[in-house]
This record gives structure tokens, sequence and C-alpha cells, in this order.
């Protein structure tokens, strides 16, 4: 291995309480909202066809007219207590709100900035009442930082002059003067969620992010961030030049998932995702395809059966409420929660071949395994292969859990469990306890030839 300073400083996942209670939570929620609301993805009347959140960087749109509209935001509907709880009805266990994003508007009265909701016609703190609202409603709150800053004078995307890195060196002052403003004002948040790590000035900095990171340890112990903060010495990101995790988990998976849970390489991980194909900010036009209750489900469960933790993203529209295909997505999303969501929450690989129906989920550290069925087989049978010496000890569905099911043994360690053919409108989930097999004793007969 290359002797690193700058590199992970930890092998293996972390196993403290508090990165357990991260791992348990399986669901959150993204909530992107800032000044970019407001145009909402138009200008002029053209419609932007990027991310909603990166309109001040289309040509279309002049920087001098995006750095005034701060002086519209003014979301009288804002109500933090109804996001809470239409949160909570969805299942979210958790929520990431931005904080700041590129563009640099301060969602709280950042003495550091001018930038900032304090001097919109709003003016009182925006995050204060979310947190102390989410945090009321039992769910815990994570900060999205970005690092870039589009209004700062100081960034830099790289260092050409030392004029440039005297810039970045007050720069780095005011970002440690923030985050620092931001553990103080809302001492109950639970982590940060960092962006805007990939510039030069930042890449080549690893020392900086590692001194940040211990900073930000040493000022609020246990606090969860991820590995796309840090950079080691010669550059990597997210993986030291000796392949090993920096932070605390894999923070690369955006708007897409890993496969096989040899893609994660035993780290824990954690992947955001969009509504429509890539927006993260309130767009007043969704374009492309918006993805349904069913398909988000199957993502949170795929993930959760993969060791991973899901992030649904929201962008909330100027006026501080929901649009309705989000309102409506909660509500549908929750109803499966709210029967199933114990084959998510505290689950995490089960150790099982995936079958071809869906996916299994293992309630970390016992032998029940939830079986998520998402693609009924037109055979009626769901079939589950065991390890050797295993056996299906009980087995019902969740939503019958008196009515126990009767395996059928196939062959030596595998079984077919009948499912009722039917319309399904949202995944079924069934529930496995598992026992290790006494010699010769199945506990389900092979069916009489
Ligand atoms: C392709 O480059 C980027 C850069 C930043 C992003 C930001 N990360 C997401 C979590 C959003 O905040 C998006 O603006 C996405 C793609």
């Amino acid at each position: 291995t290359i002797p690193l300073q700058h590199g992970a400083h930890r092998i293996g996942n972390r196993t403290d309480a508090d990165m357990q209670r991260w791992r348990d939570l399986r669901f959150g929620q993204f909530i992107h909202w800032g000044v970019y609301a407001i145009p909402g993805g138009m200008w002029d009347g053209k419609v932007y066809n990027g991310a909603a959140e990166w309109i001040r960087s289309w040509k279309e749109m002049p920087h001098e007219a995006y750095d005034q509209l701060y002086k519209q935001f003014n979301p009288v509907k804002y109500n933090p207590a109804d996001w809470a709880q239409q949160a909570k009805n969805m299942g979210a266990k958790y929520m990431i709100i931005t904080t700041k994003h590129h563009d640099g508007f301060c969602l709280w009265p950042s003495k550091y900035a001018k930038y900032t909701i304090a001097n919109t016609p709003y003016k009182k703190d925006i995050l204060g009442p979310m947190v102390e609202a989410y945090n009321k409603a039992g769910i815990d709150a994570y900060l999205y930082f970005s690092i870039i800053d589009w209004n700062h004078p100081d960034w830099r995307t790289s260092i050409k002059s030392p004029a440039d890195s005297m810039a970045m060196a007050r720069f780095k002052v005011f970002v440690k003067n923030q985050l620092k403003e931001l553990l103080d004002r809302y001492p109950t948040v639970k982590g940060f969620w960092f962006d805007g790590t990939w510039d030069e000035s930042w890449k080549n900095d690893g020392a900086f992010s590692d001194e940040l990171e211990q900073y930000l340890q040493q000022l609020h112990p246990g606090l969860i961030i991820g590995s796309r903060l840090r950079a080691d010495e010669k550059g990597a990101r997210h993986f030291d030049s000796n392949s090993r995790l920096m932070g605390d988990y894999e923070q690369g998976w955006e708007r897409k998932l890993p496969n096989t849970i040899a893609d994660v390489h035993g780290n824990d991980w954690e992947g955001v995702m969009t509504v429509p194909e890539n927006q993260w900010g309130y767009h007043q036009q969704w374009f492309g395809h918006v993805k349904s209750a069913n398909e988000l489900i199957e993502m949170l469960v795929k993930s959760a059966s993969l060791n991973g933790n899901f992030v649904l993203n929201f962008g909330p529209k100027p006026d501080g409420t929901f649009r309705t295909e989000e309102q409506e997505l909660m509500r549908n999303i929750g109803r499966w929660m709210q029967v199933n969501g114990s084959a998510v929450y505290g689950t995490g690989y089960a150790g099982l071949e995936k079958p071809d129906w869906g996916y299994y989920t293992r309630k970390t550290g016992t032998d029940t395994v939830y079986m998520v069925v998402c693609n009924v087989p037109v055979n009626g049978n769901l079939r589950v292969k065991l390890p050797a010496k295993q056996s299906i000890a009980k087995a019902w569905a969740l939503e019958q859990p008196g009515v126990a099911l009767q395996p059928e043994l196939v062959s030596r360690d595998e079984y077919f469990i009948p499912v009722e053919q039917k319309v399904y409108t949202s995944p079924l989930v069934i529930v496995m306890k598992l026992e290790q097999q006494q010699r010769g004793q199945g506990n389900f007969e092979k069916a009489k030839t």
C-alpha cells in the first residue's frame, strides 16, 4: 500500500451506535429548496433542459438576473410541520436539506454571508423550524452543504496564482465558519451531506478535506459524513489511493443504484434519487420519465437488500408547498410502507442468491427474511434457494400473519412457495423464518411423486 497522510483513517465500517442507527433508518427524504425554485427551470419564456438547481449556469440566464432573485424569495405557504407530517406519512426516517447549494444562497441567517434568507422578504430562518419539526415527527435531520459557492468572491475552481491561493485560504476559513455555525445553530443534526467537491481546488487539497472532517467530528462526535467530502493527498476521491473508502459510507450512488452485493465492496452506502430523470430543484415542466411509487418502492427495497440506504428527492415550489405529483407520491409510497415497512427498516443483505421475482431483505442479526415480490411468476411459485443445510421453519404473507404458507421442497435446499394468481397493485411481502437443518429433517416433506 502507498503511505498516505490523508487517506482513509479507518479500515472497515463504523460500528458505533450512531452509524447503526443510520443503517437501520434505510429510507430518507432529500429536499432541494432555494432561490432556483423561483425560475423553476424557466426564464424569459424559455425552458431550461438542465437540472433546475443549475439554471444559473444556463447561457439564457444572466448571472445578474439570477443574483437578484433572492429579493423575491418569500415562501408564504412554508409550513415545516406539514412537510414533516407528509414525510412521516411516506415512511421517511431521515431528511437531508440543502442548507446552501452551489449558488451560495443560505437558507439560514448566516453571519458570514449576506446572500442569505435574512435578506429576503421572508427574513426568517428556514432551517431551524424545519429541523425542529422533522425531529418532532421522529425524523433525523442531515444537512446538505455545497463546497462550491458561485456567489462567494473567494471561491476558486482551480489555483492558478498566489492570489488564487490567498483567496482559497480565505474561502476555507469561510467554509469552516459556516459549518461550525450550522452545528452551533442546529445541534440535533446527525451529519453532513457534502457536494460540490469535484473541482481541482478541492481535489488537490486532500489535507484540508481531511482536517475539515476531523474538525467537524471533534466539534460534534458521531457525525455521519459520506465519502464525497474527501480527497487524499494524491487527488483520489471517495476511495483513497489504496482503494479504501474515505468517510462513513459510499456517497457516489447518485441517480443510480448498485446491482449486486459485489458492487458495494462490503461498504455502507446510500443512493439518492430524483423523481423525474434529473431534477433536484423545482422545475415547472417535468419532462421525460417520472418514476412511479412502485418503481421507487422497488428501488428502496433493492437498496436495503444490498445493505444500502435510499433517499428520495423532493423540490418544493417557491411558495413553500410540494407540487401535487410529489404529494401524491408521498401518500402512495406511505400506504405501502405503513403495511410493509418492517421489510425495509432495520434490514440488510440476506445472504441469499438474488431471486427473479424480487428481493430478499434480512432483519439485521436475525433469521427473519423478507421476500419482497415485484415480479409474480406465471408458474405461480416463488422459488427459494437456500444455502446448504438451511431450511424454512415458517413462512407467511406479511398481511396474513396467522396463515402459515406451505413451502414445497422441490430439491435439496430449494423450495416453491405458492403465490396467489391475482392482480397485484404493489409489491407483495412474504416473511420467512429460516433455521439450520438438522440431519435428514426437512420441515416440509418432498412432494410425494
Ligand atoms: C454532473 O455534475 C453534477 C454536479 C452536481 C450535482 C448535484 N448533486 C445532486 C445531489 C444535486 O444537488 C445536483 O445539483 C449533480 C450533477
